[in-house]
């Protein structure tokens, strides 16, 4: 007989002569346990820690999740209940190390576990100013992708919103940018976090404080509905603070932990006579939930019977961990992990059935997804047009103001040069600074969800990225376009149709490169205000090679690669070409004939522009527009991935 098989053989009959199995121990092919052994969890020491390392959030602890159970993880504040659900659910943080095992009917965690769990946090993240019934929909879009009908996303949203008691608010809005206007409520939220998760019924649902800030009736009704779920077969594991007396009854079982270590598991009712055992009885009248957190917390006084005599003696925290150790309840524990092993071993029938039901991705479409998301940035900002009207009354206020001012400037004599050299300056440097400040913001400000519905596996951090820039694209075309048409018309520029074309197109590519820069400096760096603070010494860098202040050739050549990470010169060139190339005569009435400009060649000449250039001038913005936005696309995935 090998080792394993004995180990097996040995544990199953451990296994079988426990009197109270924790229910859904009888499970079937498609049941999945959870089990952790010897798991240790770690703080990354930082630099500022001290140098003897840091203290174990979690020490050496084991322990299982049986199919189809709602179980209770319990403990005094920071005795590690955050921490073991997410590293169970594998939504660890890197700055924790991991040491020990944790495995799903055998198999090592990873990755997998966003498509077979769900997970709800402490401080639910939502969208704002979309509805109930949008952010559902949208969900089920994202986890159940184009395989499931559209009636039957109808169909299934409808029941779990009847089901989790959002009927009433099905077209309210989850929250709203401006604070004003009527939104969901804490528990609302908290039963929307929920129905998220009941669309893709998951295998293990983790739950972080979900009562939290719930009135007792409220709490019962979201532990029912989670008790409900267990009956569809997932595992639900629940942090709770406080739960009423009854409860705590109807979990079906509880993990209790305290400074790191396990407390007990088993039911509730195993609890209570586990601490009875060791003298500690809950008084009459005193909430059960409230007396194991006390003993859990701090020293508590033991009542001990010898006979017809009373003793009394303290107990500690560490004493109860060390008499969980020794007790029947983890010997079970124990059995069940090296059954667990022991399945995996000798890969018995249902290996097969499960390592294809876990490793099965979602099935979903690319583009379908990407559709989804740009979908939501869309109803976002329709939702909050006051900012985006907003910047568009600002923009054409400024194009009024350049256009009058410049109106009578523009003409075909030596003034008139430099007028219209300064309006495309004007022109270049509107649609770079002002969009690439607005820029700084958007990541920052959308990442906290985004990196939520990265680690659940909604989406790709590509697709969020693409989608957050084509969102917003109709409006900056929007607003780069009846800013450059006010201006060109105003300050009457070169009355062609391909001068038009070109200053339009230029404009646009302008804008697109500036918040394409923008986007780079805002995932570059941790916050808007340090992405600001570098941004300044690069808009100098900007100005300096626009072109209009200073001939490229003659700055030092250790600096004449400065105007390829700039895109105002190559700007100015273009729009400058637009307007002055083919241009005969230039009027040089009372100019000494030697530094008049005759002709358009010579203007673009006094500036080292050149009319071949504007196809390379266009490439190079095109170019910079793709350079720029892979960067920050490859910055927010390290961001996101270092979180
Ligand atoms: N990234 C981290 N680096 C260092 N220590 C951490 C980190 N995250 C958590 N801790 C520490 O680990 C301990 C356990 O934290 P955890 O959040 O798991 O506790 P908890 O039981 O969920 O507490 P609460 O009930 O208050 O939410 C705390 O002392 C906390 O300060």
């Amino acid at each position: 007989m090998s080792t394993w098989e004995t180990i097996a053989n040995e544990s199953w009959a451990v296994v079988d002569n426990l009197d109270s199995m924790p229910p859904g121990a009888d499970r079937n092919s498609t049941d999945v346990t959870l089990m952790w052994q010897n798991l240790t969890i770690t703080p990354v020491r930082s630099r500022s820690s001290s140098a003897c390392g840091q203290l174990p959030v979690l020490n050496d602890i084991s322990g299982t999740l049986q199919p189809g159970t709602l179980v209770a993880l319990m403990g005094p504040s920071g005795a590690g209940k955050t921490t073991l659900m997410s590293a169970l659910a594998y939504r660890m943080s890197d700055k924790m190390t991991i040491t020990g095992d944790i495995r799903v009917n055998g198999w090592p965690i990873g990755s997998y576990m966003y498509n077979i769990s769900g997970y709800i946090y402490q401080d639910e993240l939502l969208p704002d100013s979309i509805t109930v019934q949008e952010h559902l929909q949208l969900m089920a879009h994202l986890k159940l992708g184009k395989g499931v009908s559209a009636d039957r996303k109808r169909t299934m949203i409808a029941d779990i919103l009847s089901k989790t008691g959002l009927e009433r608010c099905a077209n309210t809005k989850i929250a709203n940018a401006s604070g004003i206007g009527k939104t969901l409520s804490g528990g609302e939220k908290k039963r929307l976090a929920f129905a998220v998760e009941l669309l893709s019924k998951p295998k293990f649902l983790f739950c972080d404080e979900p009562t939290t800030g719930l009135d007792s009736y409220s709490a019962r009704q979201l532990v029912e509905m989670m008790k409900s779920l267990t009956r569809a077969g997932t595992t639900v594991l629940c942090s709770i603070h406080q739960p009423a007396e009854k409860l705590l009854y109807e979990f079906d079982s509880l993990i209790l932990l305290t400074g790191g270590q396990t407390g007990f598991i088993g039911s509730p009712q195993e609890a209570v006579q586990f601490f009875r055992l060791q003298g500690l009885e809950c008084e009459n009248g005193y909430n059960t939930a409230d007396f194991l957190i006390k003993v859990l917390s701090s020293t508590t006084t033991a009542k001990t019977t010898k006979g017809n005599q009373f003793t009394t003696g303290a107990i500690c925290p560490k004493t109860i961990c060390n008499n969980y150790v020794a007790s029947e309840a983890a010997r079970r524990q124990e059995a069940l992990i090296s059954a667990e092993l022991y399945s995996t071993a000798v890969k018995d029938g249902r290996d097969e059935a499960c390592r294809s039901q876990l490793f099965k991705g979602r099935d979903r479409c690319w583009f379908y997804t990407l559709y989804w998301i740009m979908y939501r940035h869309v109803l976002q900002a329709h939702r909050n047009p006051n900012l985006q009207y907003f910047k568009i009354v600002q923009r054409i206020a400024i194009a009024v103001l350049v256009g009058l001012c410049f109106s009578d400037a523009i003409e075909l004599s030596q003034r008139g040069v430099q007028a219209m050299q300064g309006v495309i300056f004007l022109i270049v440097s509107e649609n770079t600074f002002l969009p690439m400040y607005a820029a700084l913001s958007m990541f920052p400000e959308s990442f906290p969800l985004f990196q939520r519905e990265k680690k659940a596996n909604l989406y790709s951090t590509a697709q969020f990225y693409i989608s957050s820039i084509l969102s917003m694209s109709p409006f900056v075309l929007l607003e780069t376009c009846a800013f450059i048409l006010i201006v060109y018309f105003l300050a009457n520029l070169r009355p062609t149709i391909l001068g038009l074309i070109v200053t339009v197109a230029v404009s646009v590519l302008v804008m697109n490169v500036s918040i394409a820069c923008g986007c780079f400096f805002s995932t570059l760096f941790p916050t808007v205000a340090s992405a600001m603070s570098y941004l300044v010494p690069f808009d100098y860098i900007l100005m300096i090679t626009s072109g209009i202040f200073i001939k490229i050739w003659s700055m030092p050549i250790y600096l004449r690669w400065m105007p390829f990470i700039s895109w105002m010169m190559f700007a100015s060139e273009a729009i400058s070409i637009a307007q002055w190339d083919g241009v005969k005569n230039i009027e040089c009435s009372n100019i000494i004939p030697s530094i008049c400009l005759h002709n358009g060649e010579q203007v673009l000449d006094q500036y080292s522009f050149s009319s071949k250039h504007l196809r390379t001038d266009f490439l190079v913005l095109v170019g910079q527009y793709f350079i720029y936005h892979v960067l920050a696309m490859l910055c927010l995935a390290r961001r996101v991935s270092r979180n």
